[in-house]
Order: structure tokens, then sequence, then C-alpha cells
């Protein structure tokens, strides 16, 4: 094939610039932004949207059965992401505000506000100044599949959703403990998580509708509508058992809550194996090759290539070999970008192995602009069984 006809090489630097500067992630969810609000003049909408700069905002949803421990876990995460905290309470209770107000009024004459009245709410409240920066935790909504449906609509979109998850005779019986703390609003229980303080003691109250039969008739409303809540949100998900210490379901749900999700974006592996000679870089490279379609890169086999390809390099290289000298870095470096620039390489993704072999090769080779974005890893073994999930 003649330069004339060949395919045209994207810059190994393009994609990589793409992905360090998460450019697919900003344009998709402007795209997404774009698309639900529809504004008449995009243009400045998408100014505005790039200088908002929020996409890494904590934006979490926490679902579960009464006293699972949905306002705990989320009271904890709140103190610990330093983000806003959104109940049906703090909603509801909202001064200045006319949604609000109505909210208030339907709860007091049907015991119970309108789904839209409640999505209308959170909207209200997601786009104040401190939610748009500091990122917001919804405590139990959504409730309903329709509610879920109405916040879609609206572009209302948690990057994690949470759901806890407890068997119900555990959930029946430590609901009868659960004490509030009318000053701070903070939880606690009678059993598991009783103040050290007289005074906090003394003015704890019993919340309303925490007796065996309450619980019991909400936790049927609940079974029947998170099935229909659930399938909204298949990839960001999380199941956590609340039946361990709040300690432990904490930890979990922070650990979730700070993983980001793999993006949409088109993404080419670039893995690096390390290892001491014998560990078995080269089966793992061929196997890793054979399953993700990568390039195999072996140093040496290159070096051995580029010998028998007659070229000015090739004598050069040729001589070290004759000598029983190892070839020097810079002639190694010119070869390897040779291949690595190399269409396949480019579109496919590469792993290498045999280089670097000690850190100054390794900065060289970084400083060319072929980091690796998955993993260098001494233990082929571990790098085998890690791939599964990363790549
Ligand atoms: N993992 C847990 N183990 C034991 N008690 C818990 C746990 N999580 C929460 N609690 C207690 O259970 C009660 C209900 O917790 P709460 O956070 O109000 O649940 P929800 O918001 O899901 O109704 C509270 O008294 C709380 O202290």
């Amino acid at each position: 094939m003649d330069a004339t006809s060949a395919p045209h090489r994207i810059p190994a630097e393009m994609p990589q610039y793409g992905e360090a500067n998460h450019i697919f992630e900003l344009m998709q969810s402007m795209l997404e932004q774009l698309l639900i609000h529809q504004p008449q003049d995009p243009i400045p909408f998408m100014i505005e949207h790039l200088h908002r700069d929020n996409d890494h905002v904590p934006k979490i949803i926490i679902l579960g059965p009464p006293a699972s421990g949905k306002t705990t876990i989320a009271m904890w995460l709140c103190k610990h992401l330093n983000t806003n905290l959104l109940t049906r309470g703090t909603l509801l209770g909202k001064e200045f505000s006319s949604v609000a107000e109505e909210a208030r009024k339907q709860y007091q004459r049907f015991k119970k506000v309108p789904d839209s009245l409640l999505i209308q709410l959170v909207q209200e409240r997601l786009m104040e100044e401190d939610c748009v920066r500091r990122g917001w935790i919804l405590d139990g909504i959504p409730q309903t599949r329709e509610q879920v449906l109405m916040m879609q609509t609206l572009g209302l979109a948690p990057r994690h959703v949470i759901v806890l998850n407890a068997p119900d005779s555990v959930l029946i019986e430590r609901n009868l403990g659960k004490r509030i703390d009318p000053v701070t609003r903070e939880i606690y229980h009678t059993t598991f998580d009783w103040p050290r303080e007289a005074e906090v003691q003394n003015r704890l109250l019993e919340p309303e509708g925490i007796s065996e039969v309450e619980t019991a008739r909400k936790l049927l409303e609940y079974h029947r509508s998170i099935i229909r809540i659930l399938p909204s949100y298949p990839r960001i998900l999380k199941a956590i058992s609340a039946d361990q210490p709040c300690v432990d379901v904490f930890y979990q749900a922070l650990t979730y809550v700070q993983t980001s999700h793999r993006s949409n974006a088109p993404f080419t592996p670039r893995v690096l194996l390390c290892g001491p000679m014998g560990s078995g870089k080269s089966l793992q490279a061929a196997l890793l090759a054979q399953k993700y379609g990568l390039v195999n890169i072996c140093c040496g086999q290159l070096l051995r290539e580029a010998v028998e390809d007659q070229s000015k390099l090739s004598e050069l290289i040729q001589s070290f070999f004759d000598k029983e000298m190892t070839v020097p870095d810079d002639i190694i470096l010119k070869v390897l970008k040779g291949r690595l620039d190399r269409p396949d390489c480019v579109h496919k993704g590469w792993v290498l192995h045999g280089f670097p072999r000690d850190l100054d090769q390794a900065h060289m080779l970084a400083s060319m602009g072929y980091s690796p974005n998955r993993m260098t890893l001494a233990l082929n073994i571990i790098l085998s069984v890690s791939m599964e999930d990363s790549v």
C-alpha cells in the first residue's frame, strides 16, 4: 500500500490527550444536558455548562427499606464528602418556597405529597448554588417508579445509587430502638448507637411510626415499589448488606461512591508487563493480546525484527548483537517509537514487555508520550486476574 492510499494515521497523542482530559465524558455530559433542556440558544448554554464544571461532584441516591440505615449512612457520607443531604423532611420544611408550601398543605390534608410536587421540590433544591457546587445525596427518594421517570425527564441524574438490604425481621426490631436528637437531627439507637453525653440522652425523642405494625406495613409498600425502581439504574447501582455494623456499611458505601464508572469513551488499552526473567511475561502478553485484541510487543523480538529489516538501524543493532553488548536506550526507543506509532497499535492498543527494564527507561518511555493506562505489575499472575475487571 503506498502513502496515497494508506489509511489516515491518527497521531498517538490525540487519543491520549482525549483520555487524559476526559474530553469524551465532558462532551457527552454537555450533549445530554443540551438534549434534556433544549435551550433556545445552545451556545451560551454550552458555555455556562462548561464554566459550571460540576460533573465530578457527588450525585448520590440512597435507597433501602425503613430502618436499613439510609439516613445514618447519608449523614456520614455527607460529612465525609462535604456535600448536601436532601431528605423528605428538609425538602418539605424549606422556607420561602411556594412549592414546599403547597407540598406541606397537601401533606396536612391528605397525609401524602403528590409525586410531581415532591420531584419539583427536588429539582428546585438541586438547582441551588450549594448543590450545583458541592453535589447532593438524596435520602430515600425516589420512592416510586413514577418519581424515577419524572426525575429522568428533568435530567436529574445520579452518578451512584446505593440500595441497602436487610431481612425484614432485623429491620422491624431495629426500628423499635430508633431515637432522634431534635437539636442536631442526629440518629441514635437504644442498643447499637447510644450517645455518651447525658444531656443528649435526655433529649432524645422516639420518632413516630416505628411500631412493629407500622414498620411491617412500610416494608410491604417498599418491597412492592423497589422492584420497579431498580431497573432504572442498571449501571450505577450497588447493593450493600445493611445487616452488618454501621461502620462497615459506611466504608462500603464510601468506596463505591468514590469509584468512577467506566465511561463510553473509546478506549485503547496500553498495557505494560514487568517482571523478572521466567515470570511468564511472554505467555501472559500473548493471552492478553488474544483476549483483548491488542498488539503484542516484545522488545527483544522487535530488535531482532529490526535487524532483519536491513535498514540503517539494522546494521547498528547487529553490531551490538555481534559484540554481545546491550543495545543503547536511544536506539531501542527509536525502534519502539516506530512500532508504537503504527496504526494497529494506535487503534487496537498494545501490551509491551521486555521494556522498560529500569526507571530511566521508564521515564524515557513516558517522556515520549507512551504512558501505559492500565497497569505495571511485577506479578503477572495478579495482572491477568485484574485485567478481567479493568479492561
Ligand atoms: N448497620 C446498622 N446496624 C445497627 N443499627 C443501625 C444500622 N444502621 C442504622 N442503624 C440504626 O437503625 C435505626 C434506623 O436507621 P435510619 O438511618 O433512620 O434508617 P432509615 O433512614 O433507612 O429509616 C437508627 O436507630 C440507627 O441508629
